[in-house]
């Protein structure tokens, strides 16, 4: 695990209180506002940046611990940190830039220096200068010459952030790569819900210096007390899900969960690939009797589990269905009219589905929330997933325990 549990002030008035633990392996995305302390953090993880007090704990070595007056230098700590933007040497090529990472590493060497350039595709690329090099092709080789120092955990400041959306769908597939095949806790900084969603396990929601909530991503992303950090309009429900069916001649594929199936626009992957649904509480509708004669195809049936009062005149329903949940967002003049209340069974409708692929594998276990708590780490993969090349007289990846 990584635990962290740390207070700064700085002299601008903002005050850091983050008390959480990340699982050791997975991407663990810290998801907040502009301004909350996700960068301060990792800065505080890196050693750029030292703690008022508190402890700072990766696997088994302490990199801070103000009662113990222990405070690891950066170069033992063994983060590789990769920036918005690249932060190559523009003097150097590629491959020198890639060697640089080598030339930095730690004595335990897990990761060869072809395996990292297969892995992030930039072979072709080695002979070439950071200038002639697109926005997404330098993030790959910052993340290769960050893995390349041998690092024991991976920390990306929103590695997306200064790319378009067409360039941040090409490094996507890398990053997705980089959580399956390496064997390395990853924090994520990233205040995209898309993006959150689409590599990350567990989250730590952070909101004005303190990390408010954290778990596993499906419990995380639905609760109504991260209005603050998601607003209204961004709170929702996940299922880990399986792809069941394409029907090309509508553009409809079904996905399967435990408590149903889902129709959504075609999804470009087989059947039989894991996928992982989003469900936003505002496009679901709820009523109390079977809907026979409307439109809306995706429809749940559960039992009320709570009434919670969310931002002006909405409240949040979460609907318990048989193995999971779901919330809808609801006026509170729909709560009063259908005189809505715990116990109480009702149909979902749902509206809209958003669906994002998922790491073959990972499930997220269910965890409650609570704050400030330990993450729960993610399941192991049931397969091993494809292994990278060790170098001789290298150190294998940990095996899964
Ligand atoms: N070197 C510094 N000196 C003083 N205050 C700082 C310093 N760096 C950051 N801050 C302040 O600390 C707070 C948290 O900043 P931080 O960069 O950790 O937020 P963030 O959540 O990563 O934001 P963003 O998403 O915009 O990058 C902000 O109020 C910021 O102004």
């Amino acid at each position: 695990m990584i635990e962290i549990d740390v207070s700064l002030a700085r002299n601008t008035g903002f005050c850091l209180e983050a008390h959480f633990a990340a699982p050791d392996m997975g991407i663990t995305a810290l998801f907040g506002r502009s301004g909350s302390g996700k960068t301060t953090i990792i800065q505080a993880v890196a050693g750029s940046v030292r703690p008022d007090r508190g402890r700072i704990v990766v696997g088994d070595e302490v990199f801070f611990d103000s009662d113990k007056g222990i405070d690891l230098p950066m170069e033992r700590r063994g983060a590789g940190y990769v920036f918005q933007d690249a932060r190559l040497f523009p003097h150097m090529t590629v491959d020198n830039n890639l060697r640089y990472g080598e030339r930095r590493a730690r004595r335990e060497r897990t990761i060869g220096f072809d395996a990292v350039v297969e892995m992030l595709g930039v072979r072709h690329l080695l002979k070439r200068r950071p200038h002639t090099l697109s926005g997404g092709e330098k993030q790959r080789v910052a993340i290769g010459r960050a893995l390349l120092s041998q690092p024991r955990l991976l920390l990306m400041d929103e590695p997306l952030a200064s790319l378009d959306e067409m360039r941040k769908g090409e490094i996507l597939p890398y990053l997705e790569r980089l959580r399956d095949e390496l064997r390395l806790p990853i924090l994520y900084v990233s205040h995209s819900v898309e993006e959150v969603l689409r590599l990350s396990d567990a989250v730590a929601a952070v909101a004005d210096g303190k990390v408010i909530a954290c778990g596993p991503l499906a419990d995380v992303l639905s609760q109504p007390e991260l209005l603050p950090v998601l607003g209204r309009f961004d709170l929702g429900t996940i299922f880990d899900c399986t792809i069941t069916a394409h029907n090309e001649e509508f553009g409809l594929s079904t996905v399967s969960f435990p408590d149903g199936e889902l129709r959504v626009p075609l999804v470009g992957r087989p059947v039989g690939a894991p996928a992982r649904a989003r469900v936003r509480s505002r496009d679901v509708s709820l009523s109390l009797s079977r809907p026979i004669d409307v439109s809306v195809t995706n429809r749940l049936s559960g039992t009320i589990a709570r009434i919670t009062r969310a931002e002006g005149p909405f409240s949040d329903v979460e609907v318990a269905l048989a193995h999971g949940k779901l919330h809808s967002l609801v006026t509170q003049e729909s709560v009063q009219r259908l005189a809505l209340e715990p116990g109480m069974t009702v149909w979902a409708m749902i509206k809209a589905v958003t669906v994002e692929s998922r790491p073959a594998g990972f499930n997220s276990p269910g965890a409650e929330i609570r704050s400030p708590s330990p993450v729960s780490p993610p399941r192991q993969p049931s397969a091993a997933p494809p292994a990278l090349r060790v170098i001789a007289g290298g150190t294998p990846p940990k095996a899964p325990s």
